[in-house]
């Protein structure tokens, strides 16, 4: 076939296993969506019982998600797209992301099982029982304040373990998380053969074999050297026995690690030559989508909020992360990241806006950019920065007061949320410059009103893309640029430029100072909780 006419009928897809739902999209060469499909936990799979996609057990502390729901959510997603008459064989390349930190426990055996699934069965009937652990641990979980300590402890402290692995011990960080697991689910870890990420799990049912851990993940884990790329030695011995082998390799992001299995061939029609490319986590996805340029700095508003740019010489320090970059093999991003996102937002929305966006746009609009210096802070999960809960609300003489009438209610969600993610990005070293660009993702960069409390906080211009699941997108890029090779910029290029969406207005006057309250009043809060 000719080589236009060949480039024509190719579709890429981009897979995104997030907290709340599996998303999929479907691109040509030319990135043009062909088909976009989603499945959410919450709703579609209600048997599970998740809010938002977790389980938030009563400790408030842990939290986590069943496994096998995930495979029954891909099961679902497949079969849509399968119903839909997708053209499956036309697909070349797929890739994925994951939320990051997620671990899953693969039974001893499984693997056997996973490379020979029958196309006359979905997997969840066939992996339902393939899981030593059945709640996997997220990135929700604060449960591994000792286990953090511990491994600190073990590696020389604080600075050195950011030093090594790009951060300092996290409790939603997995080689913490694995550590739990070995002390309080010692037979379970001791019948485990393989620790996936939830990145690398997706792509092991897409090869039907394990799937190496990426890079860009593995630097999620407290586990990876950033340097050598390879597993540091002392985080393992102390994180869980025999470690390295239940882990398997790390892979650069670009890699691939198979072509799909016999399974996806018959029982959906791929393309037995349809290569899978390494699955990363959904951050370093959004990187890839978002190609940010020097001296962009991207805001993720999704379940978690993060803030996060290109770096080519890192600094580890102890706030903040740096993981591998997905591109480039020899560069890095850094990364904040807010638990408390999307779902305190909606929180906020639903008490005082009747669960309309619409109508908390509407009271944005009404109220002033700095609300009349009232700061409100809302942790409804135990926070990462600062480790703290609760809600705190200061009226503008500095008084800590209970309430908020609903409309400075809602700007003070969106204010406070926004201050502390430029905060938290200067405390890690990003400087707010004259060509600053914020390129905003995330389900909340749907919302101008939000968008254009972004600018004004941040004193810079906001720009999306067409595309709003950065991460997918991402995802399919990386396929293609895996398959095709050449420069990821110039695919960058094609994929769907950034639009401005909001300028900020004459406020940094206004927003510096209120900085100056957030960073007081966050550390009151800090001392308290401590
Ligand atoms: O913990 C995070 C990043 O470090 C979150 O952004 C998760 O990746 C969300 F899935």
């Amino acid at each position: 076939m000719a080589q236009a006419n060949k480039n024509q009928d190719r579709l890429f897809l981009g897979f995104d296993f997030s907290t709340q739902q599996i998303k999929v999209i479907a691109v040509t060469d030319a990135f043009e969506v062909v088909y976009d499909g989603h499945v959410q936990f919450d709703v579609d799979l209600p048997e599970f019982k998740t809010n938002g996609g977790v389980h938030i057990h009563p400790d408030h502390v842990t939290i986590t998600t069943p496994t096998k729901m995930w495979v029954k959510a891909f099961d679902l997603l497949l079969s849509r797209m399968k119903a839909s008459d997708f053209p499956f064989h036309k697909v070349v390349a797929v890739s994925g992301a994951g939320q990051q930190h997620g671990s899953v426990y693969w039974k001893k055996g499984a693997r056997i099982q996973l490379a020979n699934l029958s196309p006359d069965q979905n997997m969840f009937d066939q992996l339902k029982d393939s899981f030593s652990v059945d709640d996997s641990p997220v990135w929700m979980d604060s449960s591994t304040a000792d286990q953090c300590l511990k491994l600190e402890k073990a590696v020389g402290g604080p600075q050195v373990l950011a030093s090594i692995t790009g951060s300092r011990s996290y409790v939603r960080f997995t080689g913490n998380q694995i550590m739990k697991i070995s002390e309080t689910k010692r037979e379970a870890y001791d019948n485990t053969e393989r620790i996936s990420l939830v990145s690398s799990f997706a792509a092991s049912l897409f090869i039907g074999d394990y799937a190496p851990i990426d890079h860009s993940d593995a630097t999620g884990m407290n586990l990876l050297d950033i340097w050598t790329r390879e597993w540091a030695p002392k985080c393992l011995e102390v994180c869980g026995p025999n470690l390295a082998e239940k882990l398997g390799p790390s892979v650069h992001s670009t890699k691939p690690v198979g072509k799909v299995s016999s399974y996806f061939v018959k029982k959906y029609g791929f393309n037995p030559e349809c290569v899978v490319v390494a699955f990363v986590g959904d951050n370093p996805a959004s990187l890839a989508g978002l190609a940010p340029e020097q001296g962009d700095v991207v805001v993720s508003l999704g379940t978690s909020d993060t803030v996060f740019l290109w770096l080519t010489k890192p600094t580890p320090g102890l706030s903040g992360h740096i993981f591998a970059n997905p591109i480039n093999q020899d560069d890095f991003m850094s990364l904040t990241c807010f638990k408390n996102g999307s779902l305190t937002r909606e929180r906020i929305r639903d008490e005082n806006s009747e669960g309309s966006w619409d109508k908390f746009s509407e009271m944005l609009k009404k109220t002033p950019p700095g609300n009349n210096g009232a700061l409100g802070i809302y942790f409804d999960q135990m926070e990462i920065q600062p480790f703290a809960e609760g809600v705190y609300r200061f009226d503008g003489e500095g008084n800590k007061v209970d309430s908020f009438p609903p409309e400075v209610e809602v700007r003070a969600v969106i204010e406070g949320q926004f201050i502390a993610r430029k905060v938290h990005a200067e405390n890690v070293g990003f400087q707010l410059g004259p060509n600053t660009r914020v390129i905003a993702t995330g389900g909340a960069s749907n919302n101008q009103e939000i968008l254009q409390v972004l600018a004004d906080v941040f004193n810079s211009p906001v720009y999306v893309k067409e595309v709003p699941n950065s991460a997918a997108l991402g995802c399919a890029m990386r396929a293609k640029h895996t398959l095709d090779g050449g420069k990821f910029s110039d695919i960058a290029q094609k994929a769907h430029p950034s639009v401005l969406v909001a300028s900020p207005g004459p406020y940094s006057q206004v927003y510096s100072q209120l900085s100056v309250r957030y960073r007081e009043f966050e550390k009151m809060i800090e001392t308290q909780s401590q």
